[in-house]
């Protein structure tokens, strides 16, 4: 609102006129009217005027219509009443400035002092112009005194400087600044025209003003409006406040009543409460006073039936004891005499029980010697079925190696027909006679050449045909001898060494069984006996038996591999029994199998197998796998973890270097990389007894391009550390937990030996207790063939940990896996 004003203020400044020509002395009844305007005092204008100019002012507003003609259009007019242009000047400058912001007035019409001396200046110059007859009464006399008046009349008018007018009203004529003579028509009219010019531009800045006045009126009357419709709004709210207010009053109230009245209501409970308590006191009182009484009296007729009652008692027990103790004699009596005539009842009854007993025990003896008899006939049928099956192999292998010569003579007689065809050709084309008898010669012979040829290829086919049959029933024979077979091998000794007392009962038959003459026991009698131990094996090897023989033994195994199957061969025993001699010595099961199958592979090349052979060593020692084939120096930084194929069953060791068999030379490569690799310990047992299990581990890829077949199969080649004792052994610090981890290792084997031979469909086998069983796991059980040599010392010093290795090896002999297969027992009796 202030900014608006001020512009307003700012618009309403009036220009100082630049210059004022002074008027000549012919011009003096204009001056005087004029200096009858200046010359009356302020209060002397009429009050009905004042009242006059400020309503004219708001009807002004109120109209907003531009009334007021200009200076030159009025020039022409006619004189009107003073009234009719005072009051337009004092809207403009007076009355609305002044009732708004006098002070603001005061101050720019002050900063003018000259305008209002001009502008009467220029009217008397314009009442000069025009001539006196037609210049309108002087307005200024019947002008209502505004701030600038009153400026004018307190301050300004006493130190005026000189204007044109006061030259005017100067008597002695004499102008102080006028320049023109009243002779100078031109020069007045001049500056007529400049004064004429001077008021149009003011009047056109008045118009503006009085517009941006009209503006701020209308400005005012919105905000005005706006108030208004504020005010009528809160003036809706207070009504609803102030009924709201008279309806919260009315609720108070209403709840105050009722609180007054719940409270009244409480006093009375309370009162009431208070009543009942009292009257429950009293009643109580006089309760415990009546029942302590009647207590007392009770307690007295109780004493006195208490005395009356153990008189009475006393009489009663003692006729009673009379009595009882005179029954309890005829009872005892009577019991003895029933007893003995029970006694002899029972007795008899015994007597005949015993008897029924031994009958049945015959019956049952019979029943089993029958059972005896049966499977001693399913046995001996068993055996007749695998001697014909052997029969049947053996009939197949001829009937191969007639085949095989067969072959050979068709492809011989081939390769001569070949020839013969070759020079008969050659001869065709040197006689080129074309004579009938040659060419059927040559007929002949080409149909003859095609025979062979046919009769070759039928003979391949067959033998191809013959391998895969002489595979499957070998399988049936190995399955029939068992999936799990142990056998023992004793090794030799020296002439220095005490020897114990071993014997081989059927050394000349089978060589399945061995005796042991345990060590000497003392009776409590102090009687020194030995008792002589007796156990029975797939096969048993005494001391002279060499490498080449255990293998024969085992080679139909090495055969299965090939084949397809998983094969683990381990060596078990003590320390210095002789496991490495037999597993990985230079003529020892590892190079011997590995040798055969790089035969085997090579003769079964021409039935259309071709075989990839992988060899890999690895040693378990401490829990912590080695890779034998790579540095020793890496042992304890690369680790191995085991991987199992459970779809292909097959097991795979992480970082592991494989090499591929591709010559026999290759293997013995290998043997002497890992032997010198090994861990080896001294222990007092053995001076370098391996304190690891060693794995060889050959896996075999086989694809028949002939009939499609594939197989997989992995050899295992165990050589487990020594089984000693720890206690024997003296083993200390490293070198006992490398025992206590062999122990472990080997009684986890047993345990996977032992619930193997549960044969419990999905039952729990322990693999994972020992790094060696997990990585042995698809080599143990299952479809997989497994042998244990028990590899015994024949030493005296040796007795109880031979002992205990064959007991070992018995349990282990006694778990059937896969087939059926006979139980066998030690058998213990005094020498
Ligand atoms: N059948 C055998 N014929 C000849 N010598 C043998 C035979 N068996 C073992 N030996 C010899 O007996 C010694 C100990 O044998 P070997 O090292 O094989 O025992 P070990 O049971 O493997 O011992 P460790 O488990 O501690 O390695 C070796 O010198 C070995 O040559």
């Amino acid at each position: 609102m202030d900014e608006v004003e001020s512009t307003i203020m700012k618009k309403s400044q009036i220009r100082p006129p630049s210059r004022i020509p002074s008027p000549g002395k012919g011009l003096s009844e204009i001056t005087e009217s004029q200096n009858n305007s200046r010359l009356r005092p302020p209060g002397t204008v009429p009050q009905s005027l004042k009242y006059t100019y400020s309503t004219a002012s708001l009807q002004m507003v109120g109209n907003d219509e531009p009334k007021r003609k200009t200076l030159v259009e009025r020039a022409g007019e006619p004189a009107k009443p003073n009234t009719s242009f005072a009051p337009g000047r004092s809207v403009v400058k007076g009355t609305s400035l002044t009732s708004a912001r006098s002070t603001s007035m005061a101050s720019s019409t002050s900063s003018r002092p000259q305008s209002s001396s001009s502008r009467n200046t220029s009217a008397s110059s314009f009442a000069s112009s025009v001539g006196p007859g037609v210049r309108p009464p002087s307005s200024y006399g019947a002008r209502p005194q505004t701030s600038m008046s009153r400026a004018r009349s307190n301050t300004a008018s006493s130190k005026r400087p000189a204007t044109a007018m006061d030259d005017h009203l100067d008597p002695g004529g004499g102008p102080a600044t006028g320049k023109r003579q009243g002779w100078d028509v031109h020069g007045r009219i001049a500056d007529m025209e400049a004064m004429y010019f001077e008021l149009k531009d003011t009047m056109a800045d008045t118009n503006v003003e009085r517009k941006s006045l009209e503006e701020t009126v209308r400005h005012y009357k919105i905000k005005l409006l706006q108030l208004e419709s504020k005010n009528s709004a809160l003036e809706a709210k207070k009504t609803a406040l102030e009924s709201q207010n008279m309806t919260y009053d009315s609720k108070i109230a209403s709840q105050q009543a009722e609180l007054d009245a719940a409270r009244q209501r409480a006093n009375t409970m309370m009162t009431a409460a208070d009543d009942d308590r009292r009257s429950h006191r009293i009643e109580l009182d006089d309760a415990i006073h009546n029942h302590r009484r009647e207590l007392d009296q009770l307690r007295r007729d109780m004493t006195e039936e208490i005395d009356r009652l153990k008189k009475t008692h006393q009489r009663n027990t003692d006729d009673e004891f009379e009595r009882l103790d005179k029954a309890h004699r005829d009872e005892i009596r009577e019991l003895e005499r029933r007893n003995a005539s029970h006694l002899e009842e029972e007795e008899r009854r015994r007597v005949q029980d015993l008897y029924e007993v031994k009958k049945q025990i015959t019956l049952e003896q019979q029943n089993l010697d029958l059972a005896v008899g049966n499977k001693d006939r399913e046995i001996q049928s068993m055996r007749e079925q695998i001697e014909q099956m052997k029969a049947e192999l053996d009939q197949e292998q001829t009937s191969k190696a007639n085949l095989q010569k067969s072959l050979n003579d068709s492809s011989s007689s081939v390769v001569n027909l070949e020839g013969t065809v070759r020079s008969l050709r050659d001869r065709i084309q040197f006689l080129e006679s074309g004579s009938q008898a040659q060419s059927d010669r040559f007929e002949l012979m080409e149909k003859q050449l095609q025979d062979a040829l046919e009769q070759a290829q039928e003979s391949k086919s067959k033998l191809t045909k013959e391998e895969t049959l002489r595979r499957i029933l070998f399988n049936q024979v190995q399955e029939l001898k068992g999936n799990i077979r142990v056998m023992c091998r004793v090794r030799p000794t020296n002439p220095s060494e005490e020897v114990a007392k071993i014997l081989y009962p059927d050394i000349d038959k089978e060589s399945k069984e061995l005796e042991l003459q345990g060590p000497e026991e003392k009776s409590s009698l102090g009687t020194i006996t030995r008792k002589t131990n007796a156990f029975t094996f797939d096969r048993t090897f005494g001391p002279s038996t060499t490498n080449e023989e255990v293998f024969s033994e085992i080679s139909q195994l090495v055969q299965s591999a090939l084949d397809g199957y998983n094969v683990c061969i381990f060596c078990y025993g003590q320390t210095g029994a002789g496991k490495t001699h037999t597993m990985s010595s230079s003529d020892g099961m590892i190079p011997r199998a590995t040798h055969m199958i790089y035969e085997k592979a090579t003769e079964l090349q021409d039935k259309g197998w071709t075989y990839s052979m992988e060899g890999s060593f690895v040693e378990v020692y401490n829990e912590e796998i080695h890779d034998l084939l790579g540095n020793p120096r890496e042992f304890d930084k690369v680790k191995h973890e085991i991987r199992h194929d459970e779809k292909k069953k097959q097991t795979a060791v992480t970082n592991l270097k494989s090499v591929e068999l591709d010559s026999p030379d290759a293997v013995e490569s290998i043997l002497r990389r890992a032997d010198a690799n090994r861990s080896v310990a001294a222990t007092k047992s053995n001076e370098r007894s391996s304190r690891s299990h060693s794995v060889f581990i050959l896996k075999l890829i086989g694809r028949n391009s002939t009939t499609g077949e594939t197989s997989e199969g992995t050899l295992n080649l165990v050589d487990l550390a020594g089984s000693e004792r720890l206690k024997q052994s003296g083993a200390e610090g490293d070198r006992m937990k490398e025992t206590q981890n062999i122990n472990k290792s080997l009684s986890c084997l047993g345990d996977v030996i032992g619930a193997l031979g549960q044969g419990k469909e999905g039952g729990h086998i322990p693999y994972r207790n020992s790094k060696l069983t997990y990585l042995l796991q698809y080599s143990l059980g299952g479809n997989s063939k497994t042998l244990m040599f028990v590899m015994i010392s024949p030493l005296e010093a040796h007795i109880k940990e031979t002992l205990t290795s064959l007991k070992f090896a018995t349990k282990v002999h006694n778990t059937h896996i896969g087939t059926a297969k006979k139980t066998t027992r030690v058998k213990e009796r005094d020498a």
